[in-house]
């Protein structure tokens, strides 16, 4: 990305700070004009002492000639104060206003992307973080460069030079000569640092993106004690970070170096030629004095030059990235125009196929009728495609060949907010937010009224143990047990009560008990609502009035419990394995002994 294009991205940024920015330029202009009475009044000052000593006066004539020259540089101190206050002040608003708008877009975007988004390389957690971070701290730097120093500065040098020009033409050239070697060494060093910076900044983001996984895994690791390896592997990419740091150092300090000398060139030149053109009697001695100060005004920003190209390339290799989160238009959530108040919920999936964005294929061919007001189960082995379905249903990812219905419209057609409004999902792991165990349900329902939170806990059997709690609703949702994580995403789908209900494994994380209770309540706000259920333990699923057998991506049976049992295929299979695996045959004959007993008793 080239500069001219960033400055062009951040216009619609600073726009709305018009005012500030044209405040901070006049505060600029007034500025870099103030910076050039020194040179002027010390030239003054050192002709008229030298023509008093030239006619053998004193002190008793000078001192009202010093004390007007004192007020003045005492007075223009005062005014250059305030003039810099406003300037680094109007910058830094501005830095900080355009900062918080950046931030805002990306989080906004981010909101609206398809899932396959996130599953991208670069936007993993740790990644998207830090390019968002990076990317707004360095285009800050850009706009502060440009307002604190880049604009006061080059607005300060342009005029100096100029006053040397129109001083003495061959000092102005002299000085001006210096100026297209420094820029190029700093060109040449800015290309030099590019590809480094690069490879720094996806270090950086690998670094943090293993922090992060460390963090999420720290019981894994430490389960199978697998410090030292987790250890090493952060090392390592410690290692390549410091060599790429210090490879950036190296090349820097090289070419501050060449350019120091480059300035020192200049300022000897300049000595000597306005010390040549004294003795030859063109200029006065204050003239000496006077264009020494003002090379001094052109080669501040000279010195500065390096570390605000350097910010600059950072900003342009770090906006890179940022500016792509902003631009993934492809991949935002592109809504339809039907908003219906109520669905009834027939989906008909046909001829579907879908790849993940990562190149995983994972549905091929599907075609399958899902009823309104019935419940649907799909059954098939791990990575069979079942969730998948799920994901295409919620409009979390679009199929790549074939066409999704619901109540005989495309589900394209859907705007995906008013569709995700009137379904339910519950998954096998579901997400607490950090917060209350009331916030967290309440987010089913924003509007949901306390008695309305507790009715919702109580028909996910959850109601009980919360009051159990030190803190009762108030206790941190985070510190729950995974079962009752599991309840909690339960009573959020009864508070937000929709027409359409998905449940991935909705039990997993239940002991028998629990999984009983859940049942029992899911089977009663079942009544009326489309269901689809995804559950490997076959109890869940009996009653079903359809279920789908999926097998290595394909629908491959459908059918009830009873006809897909005496079909003796997949789902024959997967049925004698889950009746093996619970010991069916034990558990039978420990309950027909129990009910022998309880005869016996009765006897
Ligand atoms: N977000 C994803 N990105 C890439 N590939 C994925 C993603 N989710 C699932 N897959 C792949 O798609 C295939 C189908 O996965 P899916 O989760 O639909 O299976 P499933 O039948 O629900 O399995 P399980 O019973 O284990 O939950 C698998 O090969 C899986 O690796």
């Amino acid at each position: 990305m080239s500069l001219w294009q960033i400055i062009r991205r951040l216009l619609p940024f600073v726009r709305p700070y018009r005012s500030l920015v044209i405040s901070t330029l006049l505060l600029t202009l007034v500025g870099s004009l103030a910076a050039q009475v020194n040179p002027f009044v010390l030239r003054y000052t050192v002709d008229t002492v030298q023509g008093l000593l030239n006619r053998g006066q004193g002190l008793a004539e000078g001192w009202h000639m010093l004390l007007w020259v004192s007020g003045l540089l005492l007075g223009k101190e005062l005014i250059n104060t305030g003039i810099t206050f406003g300037q680094k002040y109007y910058g830094e608003k501005i830095r900080i206003s355009v900062s918080g708008a950046l931030a805002e877009a990306a989080v906004t975007k981010i909101l609206g992307y398809e899932l396959g988004f996130f599953s991208e390389g670069g936007n993993q957690t740790g990644k998207l973080q830090t390019r968002i971070d990076r990317g707004v701290e360095s285009l800050m730097k850009l706009v502060q460069n440009f307002f604190i120093d880049i604009l006061p500065l080059f607005a300060n040098a342009i005029v100096a030079l100029v006053v040397m020009f129109f001083a003495n033409k061959w000092v102005g050239m002299v000085a001006l000569a210096v100026l297209p070697v420094y820029f190029w060494l700093s060109y040449r060093q800015a290309d030099r640092l590019n590809g480094t910076r690069r490879n720094l900044r996806s270090l950086r983001e690998e670094k943090n993106h293993g922090l992060i996984s460390i963090i999420d895994s720290i019981v894994v690791i430490k389960s199978f004690v697998r410090e030292a390896y987790e250890g090493d592997k952060q090392l390592a990419v410690q290692d390549r970070l410091e060599e790429a740091q210090l490879s950036t150092r190296r090349t820097n300090f090289r070419y501050d170096g060449l350019k120091t000398f480059v300035e020192q060139i200049g300022v000897v030149a300049i000595i000597v030629l306005t010390a040549y053109l004294v003795l030859d009697g063109q200029i006065s001695i204050g003239a000496i004095m006077f264009h020494i100060l003002l090379f001094n005004n052109v080669s501040a920003p000279i010195r500065q030059l390096h570390r605000i190209y350097d910010e600059m390339n950072e900003a342009l290799t770090y906006a890179e990235g940022f500016f792509a989160i902003l631009d993934a238009d492809d991949q935002t959530e592109r809504p339809g125009p039907l908003r219906p108040a109520h669905l009834y919920g027939r989906f008909e999936l046909r001829h579907v196929d879908f790849t993940y964005p990562s190149g995983t294929a994972a549905l091929h061919d599907v075609s399958m009728t899902i009823e309104a007001g019935k419940t649907t189960a799909l059954v098939g082995l791990s990575g069979a495609g079942k969730s998948t379905i799920i994901n295409l249903l919620c409009e979390f990812y679009r199929p790549n060949g074939g066409t999704v219905l619901l109540d005989g419209q495309p589900l394209s057609e859907y705007d995906t907010h008013a569709l995700r409004q009137q379904i339910g999902l519950v998954l096998q792991k579901n997400h607490i937010f950090k917060g209350t165990i009331e916030e967290n349900i309440r987010y089913g329902n924003f509007a949901a009224t306390q008695a309305e939170i507790e009715a919702a806990a109580r028909q996910a059997y959850l109601h009980d143990q919360i009051l159990d709690l030190p803190r009762g609703y108030q206790s941190d949702a985070q510190q729950l047990s995974g079962g009752q994580q599991q309840r909690i995403a339960i009573a959020r789908l009864f508070l937000k009560n929709p027409p359409i209900i998905f449940l991935d494994e909705p039990t997993a994380s239940l002991d028998a008990i629990a999984t009983e209770q859940i049942k029992n309540s899911l089977d009663a706000i079942k009544q009326g609502r489309t269901v689809v259920i995804i559950s490997h333990s076959l109890a869940q699923i009996v009653d079903s009035d359809c279920i789908y057998v999926m097998k290595k991506g394909e629908m491959v049976e459908s059918g009830t419990h009873l006809q897909l049992y005496e079909k003796r295929g997949t789902y024959r299979e997967i049925f004698d394995a889950s009746a093996r695996s619970l010991n069916i045959e034990k558990l039978a004959k420990t309950m027909a002994d129990d009910g022998d007993e309880v005869l016996d008793t009765a006897l």
